[in-house]
């Protein structure tokens, strides 16, 4: 078996803000345990067990009081593992599930049950082989009530997935804003591109989230402590402060070479949102209005 990755900080520090009573980490996900909950054959990338043990004592070092976790694309549709990791959060814990197209009323209704209050659409081509947009729309067209959409796409080719989210006819959530060159600042194309779908319709939602990823070394960005993502996010931050929610993006997948450190990742949050009510809203009142409205 290929060597299993591990793409997360062993001894996250103490971040130095202090999340809101009540605050969600509205993005991250679990890694089986494999024995339980095998990963996909399609996989592309395969993990080391990073299970909700590990998760729930992340949140609990951080300050965080309740998760969403996003079925990640290493388990493929088979959301076992999320679900198990929501059960075992006694309520402190809602999810967003990846599923097949095909998927009945009845599967979809034992999801709700299970704590499931959206589905995932990814584009990245890197992750997933194929994103069938037809399929897509036809499942998003009977989800549960309440349930949501959330979107993965790189910022190349938002123009072209434009038709397509317009169709769907629930709200959108677009996993870290739909990955923007945060080099290019508040007012690059890449922002002002993402701000005018924004302005298409009042039911688009987005995570400010991802620093590692999107301001990486790597990438071309300055890596920790992300100035040129907290310059570029902030200000869409202040211009959409209910229509946003923030995650660790835990346990950080495929980031194995530039592992973040959990606890600065938190210490970002006051540099996006330098206001009592900005973080009030980005960590507690929109993530409770999407996850757990029931
Ligand atoms: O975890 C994220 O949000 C981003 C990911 C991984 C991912 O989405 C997945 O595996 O499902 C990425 O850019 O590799």
């Amino acid at each position: 078996m290929a060597d299993r990755i591990v793409s997360w900080h062993a001894n996250p520090s103490k971040p130095k803000f202090t999340p809101p009573p009540g605050a969600v980490d509205a993005h991250c996900h679990v890694f089986g345990p494999m024995a339980q909950f095998p990963f996909s054959a399609k996989a592309k990338y395969l993990p080391e067990d990073a299970g909700p043990d590990m998760l729930f004592a992340l949140r609990d070092h951080l300050g965080f009081e309740k998760n969403v976790i996003v079925q990640a694309s290493c388990h493929g549709t088979d959301n076992s593992a999320t679900l198990h990791a929501i059960a075992a959060a006694q309520g402190k814990a809602r999810g967003v599930a990846v599923v097949d197209p095909a998927i009945s009323e009845d599967d979809l209704a034992a999801l709700h049950l299970g704590g499931i209050r959206g589905i995932r659409f990814n584009f990245l081509k890197r992750l997933v082989d194929d994103a069938p947009k037809d399929r897509f729309l036809e499942v998003a067209s009977r989800l549960p009530k309440g349930w949501h959409v959330v979107i993965y796409f790189e910022a190349d080719i938002l123009e072209e997935l434009r038709p397509f989210m317009d169709a769907i006819p629930v709200p959108i959530v677009v996993d870290h804003m739909g990955r923007p060159d945060v080099t290019q600042g508040p007012d690059g194309p890449d922002m002002k591109a993402f701000r005018r779908f924004l302005d298409s319709r009042d039911d688009i939602w987005f995570k400010p989230t991802c620093p590692d990823r999107l301001d990486a070394i790597k990438e071309g960005g300055k890596g920790d402590p992300w100035d040129n993502f907290a310059a570029a996010v902030a200000p869409l931050v202040a211009d959409y402060p209910t229509r946003c929610i923030w995650g660790t993006d835990w346990p950080h997948p495929n980031m194995q070479d530039e592992i973040p450190d959990d606890g600065h990742l938190v210490d970002m949050i006051p540099r996006i949102a330098p206001t009592a009510e900005l973080q009030q809203a980005l960590l507690v009142d929109n993530p409770n209005r999407l996850y757990w409205a029931d």
